[in-house]
């Protein structure tokens, strides 16, 4: 049968996130979150819905590990909640919840499985949000010191360290459009933040280069999607570019390039004023890119937009987040990061898809998904091919879960997750993907 073989070693992973699937919000002394505050404020989330038990992964991990086990995944990446270990964001360390991810990563390497450890998923200790949040630069200063104790506390059995997960979504959709935790609408409170987020990443890689574990790799994940003018009207070509650097080069060339892409200037004033201390900070090289892709961008000029850009509504093959399904914007997108920025490494954190899951008499026939995995990891193949070194594949997500404000309403797992039982149910996409995994090819 024909397929495509990926390189010895390329890892194959499933995704998840603390708030997402943890639960026990008030167990072993966890301190609240920005996200419990949030979607425990009326209005903020689908039917009022919270992560208070989520799928129960605080107690229920041991069997989540045996799943990835049994689909003989080697890799998985998941995200440490901040407030377990400093329920107040600083000062001791609650060792319950330390050991409670020493435990987790224990049964991982039992079944060697590789842990792939985010630092910040978004669920920063209420506490410091109390005190500024990440508008306040010793944010990312504790930031610092808490990956600097997990960094002793799970060293070298963690090979792959991810400081921050999307943080243009933490900084936009939380500060700017108000969508997600802590729900400000302050366009230059968010622009603080993108900063204060980026200095919060190079001190913690900083602090890993200086005494972190010798043999693991640090990197940050990022949020990222080709962006298409509508037309080829000369317009809709300088929206595209703007709408690329705010979302795709705002965090890429800090990192990469130490510098702010050229930005407008209503948008540039909004940035402090970074030192050249700074910038040389935040862009301390790292190990590997990670690339969470979903869908493209397609703009058009929009004088009503946000800085005269307009999103084209996607059309054609949709999933339940109303997202185009555009497996091109993969390769696209991997072949222009890697020409453009040169990461040592690239992994892709994140990719997957929402649909209208059904369980009839204990099956989920998902055929969509399986699909949707099939040609984009096509993709990934043939980016691999044109030289990207692109070194693992972390679907999202292991199990449906809390997606945001869209509470349980949106099923991205291959693992299905009944209602009440929180019982696990492999989808069709689950044995699909598990034949991938241990062939570690995709069949045609
Ligand atoms: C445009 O999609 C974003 O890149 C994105 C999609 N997703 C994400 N980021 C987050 O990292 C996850 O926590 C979400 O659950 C997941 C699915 O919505």
């Amino acid at each position: 049968m024909a397929e495509l073989r990926f390189p010895d070693g390329f890892l194959w992973g499933t995704a998840t996130a603390s708030y997402q699937v943890e639960g026990a919000v008030r167990e072993d002394g966890r301190g609240e979150s920005i996200w419990d505050r949030f979607s425990h404020t009326p209005g903020k989330t689908f039917e009022g819905q919270t992560g208070d038990v989520a799928c129960d992964h605080y107690h229920r991990y041991p069997e989540d590990v045996e799943h990835m086990a049994r689909m003989g995944m080697n890799a998985y990446r998941f995200s440490v909640a901040w407030p377990r270990i400093f329920p107040e964001g600083k000062g001791p360390v609650n060792q319950k919840g330390l050991d409670f991810y020493r435990r987790l990563v224990d049964a991982l390497q039992g079944r060697h499985i590789q842990p792939c450890l985010t630092l910040y998923h978004w669920d920063l200790p209420q506490a410091l949000q109390e005190k500024g949040g990440w508008d306040n630069r010793d944010t990312g200063r504790y930031f610092a010191e808490y990956a600097h104790t997990l960094y002793q506390a799970l060293g070298d059995r963690v090979p792959l360290w991810i400081t921050l997960n999307e943080p243009w979504v933490a900084a936009i959709l939380g500060h700017a459009f108000g969508q997600h935790a802590p729900g400000f609408g302050d366009f230059p409170l968010a622009m603080r933040v993108v900063h204060h987020l980026l200095l919060a990443h190079g001190w913690a890689v900083e602090a890993f280069r200086h005494d972190g574990p010798r043999r693991a790799q640090i990197g940050i994940t990022l949020n990222l999607s080709p962006v298409e003018p509508a037309t080829g009207k000369e317009a809709d070509g300088q929206a595209a570019d703007l709408a690329d650097r705010f979302t795709n080069r705002l965090f890429l060339d800090p990192i990469f390039r130490g510098a702010y892409p050229e930005l407008p200037d209503l948008m540039r004033s909004a940035l402090p004023q970074a030192t050249p201390e700074e910038m040389e900070r935040i862009s301390t090289p790292v190990d590997f890119l990670g690339v969470n892709y979903y869908t493209r961008q397609v703009v058009e000029a929009d004088p009503q937009g946000l800085y005269g850009v307009g999103m084209v509504p996607a059309r054609g093959d949709l999933t339940e987040m109303g997202w185009e399904v555009y497996p091109q914007g993969l390769y696209d997108l991997l072949i222009r990061v890697h020409r453009e920025y040169h990461p040592q490494a690239v992994y892709v954190t994140e990719n997957g898809a929402a649909f209208a899951d059904e369980i009839q008499d204990g099956e989920v026939d998902d055929p969509r998904r399986i699909a949707y995995v099939r040609e984009h990891l096509s993709r990934a193949h043939a980016a691999i091919g044109a030289g990207v070194p692109l070194k693992g594949y972390f679907y999202w997500s292991l199990m449906d879960n809390f997606e945001w404000a869209f509470g349980y309403s949106k099923r991205f797992g291959l693992l299905y997750v009944v209602p009440g039982s929180l019982e696990r149910v492999w989808k069709r996409s689950a044995r699909w993907y598990a034949q991938v995994a241990q062939a570690n090819a995709v069949p045609l």
